[in-house]
């Protein structure tokens, strides 16, 4: 056996039909996943942050009952005067309830400031004077927030103004008409001089957030996590029933179709157009490497005595033998090719002219010395041509075929060779 190589086989396509569907499939999952885990996310957080307001407002009422529950039942029973109770003041009432609530709920916060207060610890300090004032720049503002971040976590608060009624100012209007009592125990620096309807502080619910948000985050986690099983599940499954019921089909079909489209029906020698898109390609390719590339033309000997003697059935059947004896001398299925009638081509890629001529005498002399069943001895010629700077396909084949048509005219059954 020779060693030429023949030509290459025809490049099929990057991606098969089977890893395309994939890929878009894994692409859609993927972007349908990450939609949908952003969505849940917004959304879990809103729900978390809406709970959290919840709570803040619940705890804002519960104070609002105490200061209401104050005015209304404790503080006919223990008026301003000489005396004074602390417990019958509506603000202490409320500061003092909701901090036995923080005991059971810690971190659970509610705090009534003023700007001037008349107990001192309940002076407004920091982000507090700046709700104050924002309640004072915007006066139809009732409500305002600010979130800050502590040791404990983060935490939301909620202020409402506070606005003084007419009632109000019987203990902070002129501190020279405030109960006797009220004045003994704070002393006249601070607490007067409000007005009716002006923001003299704020009442302030805190509620932590990062319990609520972790909580949220966490079932977010769960939610992915059982996402990414049901969407792998997903695209196993309808990789199975697609690639059964759609791919393998097509794959089937499109290489039947690509058979016939390449391929000579009589030989299963690939065929003209093969040869065309296959030999421009592959001029390029050894082109661009250095490589040596040659073209063997053949030709059966006196082939329309073989249909004229024995019948057109037997004419194909040597031409199939013909076709199965080259392959089985060359080291490649595919490489040769029916140009026409009863003429053949190989491109022979990495083979220079000798190597070429050498294999094109070793099919010579097999030809020559083996009878074709059904039709005996027979001969072929053989041109061999090999590819020159600035050639195309059709020079390169043009000089095999003057190499073949020398070959017949020198008396048929040798092999010819044109360099240049
Ligand atoms: N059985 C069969 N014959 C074919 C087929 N295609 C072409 N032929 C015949 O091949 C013969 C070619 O004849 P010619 O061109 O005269 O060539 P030749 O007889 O081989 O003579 P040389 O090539 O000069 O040696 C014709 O009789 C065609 O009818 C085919 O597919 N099957």
């Amino acid at each position: 056996m020779t060693g030429v190589e023949m030509a290459f086989p025809p490049k099929r396509p990057l991606m098969s039909t089977r890893a395309r569907l994939n890929l878009y499939l894994a692409i859609t999952f993927v972007i349908v996943f990450c939609i949908s885990s952003a969505v849940l996310y917004r959304s879990l957080i809103d729900g978390a942050m809406q709970q959290v307001r919840r709570d803040s407002a619940l705890q804002m009422e519960m104070a609002m009952a105490i200061r209401r529950y104050t005015m209304e039942d404790v503080r006919p029973l223990l008026p301003p005067g000489e005396v004074l109770h602390p417990q019958s003041i509506p603000a202490f009432a409320a500061n003092r309830t909701m901090s036995l609530l923080e005991e059971v709920r810690p971190q659970y916060r509610y705090a009534e400031v003023a700007i001037n207060p008349t107990n001192p610890s309940n002076r407004a300090a920091g982000w507090q004077v700046d709700l104050i004032n924002a309640f004072r720049n915007e006066p139809d503002k009732i409500e305002a927030t600010h979130l800050s971040e502590g040791p404990s976590g983060a935490m939301l608060h909620v202020a409402r103004p506070v606005r003084p009624t007419a009632d109000c100012l019987a203990c902070h209007g002129a501190a020279a008409a405030a109960p006797a009592g009220l004045l003994q125990r704070y002393g006249r620096t601070g607490g007067f001089g409000w007005k009716i309807g002006e923001t003299v502080g704020a009442q302030i619910v805190s509620v932590p957030t990062t319990n609520a948000l972790n909580a949220a985050r966490e079932a977010w986690w769960r939610h992915v996590g059982a996402s990414l099983v049901v969407f792998a599940a997903l695209f196993l499954v309808l990789n199975r029933v697609l690639s059964r019921a759609v791919i393998a089909p097509i794959e089937t079909r499109s290489s039947t179709w690509r058979e016939l489209a390449t391929r000579d029906a009589v030989t299963g020698a690939r065929n003209r157009r093969s040869f065309d898109e296959e030999g421009r390609a592959l001029i390029a390719a050894c082109r661009e490497s250095g490589a040596d590339l040659t073209l063997l033309a053949l030709d059966i000997d006196h082939f329309k005595r073989v249909n004229d003697t024995f019948g057109h059935d037997v004419g194909d059947a040597v031409l199939c033998e013909f076709v199965q004896r080259i392959l089985q001398a060359s080291k490649r299925r595919d490489g040769l090719y029916r140009t026409g009638g009863e003429e053949f081509a190989m491109l022979l890629p990495h083979s220079d002219i000798d190597a070429a001529a050498a294999f094109a005498e070793v099919l010579r002399r097999q030809f020559e010395a083996t009878p074709f069943s059904g039709a005996g001895r027979l001969t072929a010629s053989f041109g061999v041509a090999v590819l020159l700077p600035g050639d195309t396909l059709e020079t390169l084949m043009k000089r095999a075929d003057r190499a073949l048509y020398e070959a017949k005219g020198a008396g048929r059954n040798q092999v010819r060779c044109i360099v240049s």
